[in-house]
């Protein structure tokens, strides 16, 4: 569970009452480590069941968060499986709760399911071409991973030392090249999709989201989808992944894509050492880092070839 703000029922009736909502039942979210997530039940105007999510942001301010809402706005429109805030009494899409951004969305349907086979592989790798294809002349300036990679960069002195000067010379030669433009979510872990009936029902979580090479977002998904519990890669369903994704026309340089799954490893490696967003969390914290020095290791082995 990941709550750092916690609510009171009345503090969230209040809030569900300035959209028009009335509150029925509301739990912390089981999944998560950056914001507080509640979900909720409640009835709308028609007293009709209304399932709805409110995330307190822990770390991002309205400015920061406002090209996140028009992405997912922009995705629902295009028929994604996201979900697009719900806007309140005065039109906003964002509000304050307990002094920090909030945004109340539909609770999409589906559950969580962490098994891995290979027609799950392949609808990940589909739902990756679909995103990538997107439009991205409407969004407002999203941040740019280069950015987020260079201040990650500050923890690689908390690497062994058999593999910081490896990792230094990956991420700056990755860093040298120049960002690319295609729209990727940057994090599509299994935590971050649900599944009703053996079908992706929500794509969640896309606060990691940029624009850079369709690689990278295939990297970043391949690390978590795609390999054993000793991180190494297991290639039935990384054919499978990007079968799908080719299938549903994306396309992809092999090379880049060897060099992203060693540089998406060591992100995620240097994120989880960087730690918890807050000590005073009640939720599960940072990730094991181990898990993905395991998949660096792999990953850099490969491309040393
Ligand atoms: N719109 C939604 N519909 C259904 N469930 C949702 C929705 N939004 C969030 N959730 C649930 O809440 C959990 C936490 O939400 P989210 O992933 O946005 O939090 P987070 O703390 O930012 O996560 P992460 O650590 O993955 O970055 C999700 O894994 C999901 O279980
Ligand atoms: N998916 C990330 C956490 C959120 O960015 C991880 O597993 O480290």
């Amino acid at each position: 569970m990941s709550v750092y703000t916690p609510l009171s029922h009345s503090q969230l009736a209040l809030v569900l009452d300035s959209y028009g909502y009335r509150l029925l039942d509301f739990r912390a979210a089981s999944h998560g480590i950056e914001n507080s997530t509640f979900l909720i039940e409640a009835q709308d105007r028609h007293q009709q069941p209304a399932p709805l999510v409110l995330t307190i942001f822990e770390t991002l301010d309205h400015d920061a968060l406002a090209p996140y809402l028009v992405l997912l706005g922009h995705l629902a429109e295009q028929g994604l499986p996201v979900p697009a805030p719900l806007t309140d009494h005065h039109g906003q899409d964002q509000i304050t709760v307990a002094g920090k951004p909030a945004v109340l969305m539909p609770r999409l349907p589906g559950e969580h399911d962490f098994a891995v086979d290979l027609d799950r592989c392949r609808q990940v790798g589909a739902l990756l071409a679909r995103l990538h294809r997107c439009d991205t002349g409407a969004l407002l300036a999203l941040p740019d991973e280069r950015r987020r990679l260079e201040t990650l960069a500050t923890q690689l002195n908390q690497l062994p030392d058999d593999h910081r000067e490896g990792a230094r010379a990956l991420l700056s030669d990755w860093q040298a090249r120049p960002a690319g433009t295609t729209l990727i979510h940057g994090d599509l872990f299994r935590d971050n999709l649900l599944w009703q009936q053996g079908r992706i029902s929500a794509l969640l979580d896309f606060y990691n989201a940029c624009l850079d090479y369709p690689e990278y977002d295939l990297a970043v998904t391949l690390n978590d989808w795609c390999v054993d519990s000793n991180g190494k890669p297991v290639a039935a369903r990384e054919q499978a992944l990007l079968e799908g994704y080719r299938e549903h026309g994306g396309q992809l340089d092999d090379s880049l894509l060897l060099e992203a799954l060693a540089v998406a490893a060591l992100r995620f490696w240097l994120s989880r050492l960087a730690g918890p967003v807050s000590e005073y969390s009640e939720g599960q914290g940072s990730k094991d880092p181990e898990e993905f020095a395991r998949i660096f290791q792999w990953r850099i082995g490969a491309l040393a070839g």
